[in-house]
């Protein structure tokens, strides 16, 4: 303001324009948060700081440099950006509200992306005769939610699959860091997964897949918090849907109430599905009108 300003502002006795207090910026996500949860996310913004730090105790700054994860920068110096409070409400809700569990949960993710290497993890190279039917991004919801497949069985070779359970996890975490590609954080923060168990039998459930299966649903369940809809698991044998009581006590009940067990055939998988999902976004296969893969 120059100083003609200021006196012509006296003369005219006019009050000056008193500052706005900083809006909290919002996008359709974060309208729906709580009055309550809206308290613990404050109260967890002003702990990021000491989150960095014991996640990188041996980089100098790291109280106050920014990080990037599944696609959003959070910056210590900014934390009130939309997309940032969508990332940091996860893990508040991952673990009820509680700022100091949600904080040491931020840790332990951040620790096991750096320990597992998750960048490098995406950047490495799959052979295409044993993964390339494994995964598929197809499709979206009706709210716009992506919807991954995971072909577990079907006449896939789960030996050599899940032969080296360290490769399988690798790129089970690279293909989720690419079904999170498509999440904005703004419209949408959560995607539906299905399952597809199609002509698998209890010998497809070996020493190797047991361990891969349950050690991937142990690195969701703690380092990919509240990024799961609803996840179906399709074209289960009947004489096998007691296999999914067997995940009870690895994962949170709040996870397990997300999931359904759906027999198999088209017009059953449709009829579990389609209200979730346009027949034109479900392939064929599963009830719908898309020549998906
Ligand atoms: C026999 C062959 C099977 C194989 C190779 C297999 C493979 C897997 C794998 C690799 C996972 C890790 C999580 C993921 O990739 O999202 C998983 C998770 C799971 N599977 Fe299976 N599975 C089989 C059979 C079944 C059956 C018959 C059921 C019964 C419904 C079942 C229920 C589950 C459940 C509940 C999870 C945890 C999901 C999560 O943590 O998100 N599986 N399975």
């Amino acid at each position: 303001m120059s100083t003609q300003e200021v006196t012509q502002e006296t003369q005219t006795g006019h009050e000056p324009t008193p500052v706005e207090p900083t809006q909290e910026p919002q996008n359709a996500l974060t309208e729906k948060f709580t009055a309550e949860e809206w308290d613990a996310l404050k109260a967890f913004r002003a702990k990021i700081p000491d989150v960095l730090a014991s996640a990188y105790p041996d980089k100098i700054h790291s109280k106050t440099t920014a990080i990037k994860l599944w696609g959003v920068t959070i910056d210590p110096a900014d934390l009130l950006d939309a997309r940032v409070s969508v990332v940091l409400m996860k893990f508040l809700r991952a673990r009820y509200l509680n700022v100091s569990e949600g904080k040491t949960m931020l840790i332990s993710t951040l620790r096991w992306r750096d320990e597992f290497n998750v960048e490098a993890a995406c950047n490495e190279t799959y052979p295409q005769d044993v993964f390339g039917e494994l995964g598929h991004i197809s499709g979206r919801d009706k709210q716009g939610r992506p919807v991954v497949y995971n072909v577990y069985g079907g006449n896939q070779d789960l030996k050599a699959v899940f032969g080296d359970v360290q490769r399988f996890l690798r790129w089970r975490v690279a293909f989720m860091e690419k079904s999170i590609e498509l999440l904005d954080f703004e419209t949408n923060d959560q995607m539906i997964q299905v399952h597809d168990y199609l002509g698998v039998s209890m010998t497809s459930r070996d020493a190797n897949s047991k361990n891969a299966a349950s050690e991937a649903s142990s690195i969701f369940s703690g380092h990919y918090p509240e990024l799961l809809f609803k996840k179906y698991f399709i074209n289960v044998p009947s004489y096998m849907t007691w296999i999914f009581w067997l995940f009870k006590p690895l994962l949170p009940s709040a996870t397990l109430a997300k999931m359904s067990v759906v027999g198999s055939g088209a017009s059953t998988i449709g009829k579990a599905l389609l209200p979730e999902i346009d027949a034109k976004q479900l392939p064929k296969r599963y009830g719908g009108e898309a020549d998906a893969f």
